[in-house]
C-alpha cells in the first residue's frame, strides 16, 4: 500500500507499507486457550524518502475473547483502529527521521591497538567529571566526520589516528544530537595518546570494557565495540 502522510502543513511525505503477517482478513491468528485467539497484524514501512529507503518492520499482537462476535470486532473495528495506530507511528517515525538527518553530529572514535581500546576520562562539565568516553566532539562547520575526529584526536591526545569504518547506531545525544562513531587505528603505532585535555586516559582489554563507568550513551555502543575488539567488524 502507498500513500501519503501529511507532516506538516503542505509537506507531505511518500510512505509504502506492506502487510507482512497476514491471512485474508488482514489478520494472522492463532489460537491462544480456551476460547481466546490471539491476533496479529504485522506491516512492513519502507520511508521511501531517504535515500536508503529506510525499512521499518511493525507488528501489534492483542488477545480477543469472544468467539465469533470478537472475530467480527477484530475484522471491522480493531482491524481498522490498529491500521491507524501503525498509521500514526509511521508518521512519528518519518518526524525522527526527519530530524535526526539534519541533526548537528558528535563523532567519537573506538581506537583499537594490540586488541585494546582506547578510553578517555572526562574532566568536565561537572556531572560527567571521571566518566569515561570515547575520543571524538563536536563536527564543526565545513568538516567532514573523519576530518573533525583527526583534528580532536590531536587536540584531546597528540595522536594521528586513521579512521575506519562506522560502527554501532547514531545514537542521539541531549540537545539533538547524534554521536557516530568510527574504527580507528593510530596511524603511528609508535605514538603515545596522553590526556592533554582529559583525567586519563587507557586502553581497555574486551573483558573489563563493562567494568568502566561510561557516558550514558556510550553503553548503547558497547555490543559493537566488543565486537570490534574480538575482530567481529
Ligand atoms: N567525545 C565524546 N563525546 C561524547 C561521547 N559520549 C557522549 O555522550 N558524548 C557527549 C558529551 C558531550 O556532551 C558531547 C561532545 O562533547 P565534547 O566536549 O567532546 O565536544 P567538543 O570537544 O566539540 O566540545 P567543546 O568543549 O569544544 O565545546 O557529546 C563520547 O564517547 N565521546
Amino acid at each position: 500500500m502507498s500513500f501519503e502522510v501529511p507532516l506538516l502543513p503542505g509537506v507531505r511525505v511518500p510512505v509504502r507499507t506492506k502487510v507482512t503477517r497476514a491471512d485474508n482478513t488482514g489478520l494472522s491468528s492463532e489460537l491462544a486457550g480456551p476460547g481466546q485467539t490471539v491476533r496479529e497484524l504485522g506491516h512492513e514501512i519502507t520511508l521511501a524518502e531517504t535515500g536508503a529507503g529506510t525499512l521499518v518492520t511493525d507488528s501489534v499482537r492483542w488477545v480477543s475473547s469472544w468467539g465469533v462476535l470478537g472475530t467480527a470486532a477484530d475484522v471491522v473495528l480493531l482491524r481498522r483502529f490498529v491500521l491507524r495506530l501503525l498509521g500514526g507511528r509511521v508518521a512519528a517515525v518519518r518526524d525522527r527521521v526527519a530530524r535526526f538527518g539534519s541533526a548537528p553530529v558528535v563523532v567519537a572514535a573506538a581506537v583499537v591497538h594490540k586488541g585494546h581500546l582506547l578510553a578517555q576520562q572526562r574532566s568536565f562539565p561537572e556531572h560527567l567529571a571521571g566518566r569515561w568516553e570515547l575520543p571524538g566532539g563536536r563536527v564543526e562547520a565545513g568538516e567532514s566526520d573523519t576530518q573533525a575526529l583527526a583534528r580532536e584526536c590531536v587536540e584531546e591526545l597528540g595522536v594521528r589516528i586513521t579512521v575506519g569504518e562506522r560502527i554501532g547506531p547514531d545514537v542521539p545525544l541531549p540537545r539533538g544530537y547524534l554521536m557516530r562513531s568510527y574504527a580507528a587505528t593510530l596511524t603511528d603505532p609508535d605514538e603515545t595518546p596522553e590526556a592533554l585535555e582529559h583525567l586519563a586516559v587507557q586502553w581497555v582489554p574486551v573483558e573489563r570494557l563493562a567494568e568502566l563507568d561510561w557516558l550514558d550513551p556510550d553503553v548503547a555502543l558497547l555490543d559493537d565495540l566488543r565486537a570490534l575488539l574480538s575482530g567481529a567488524h
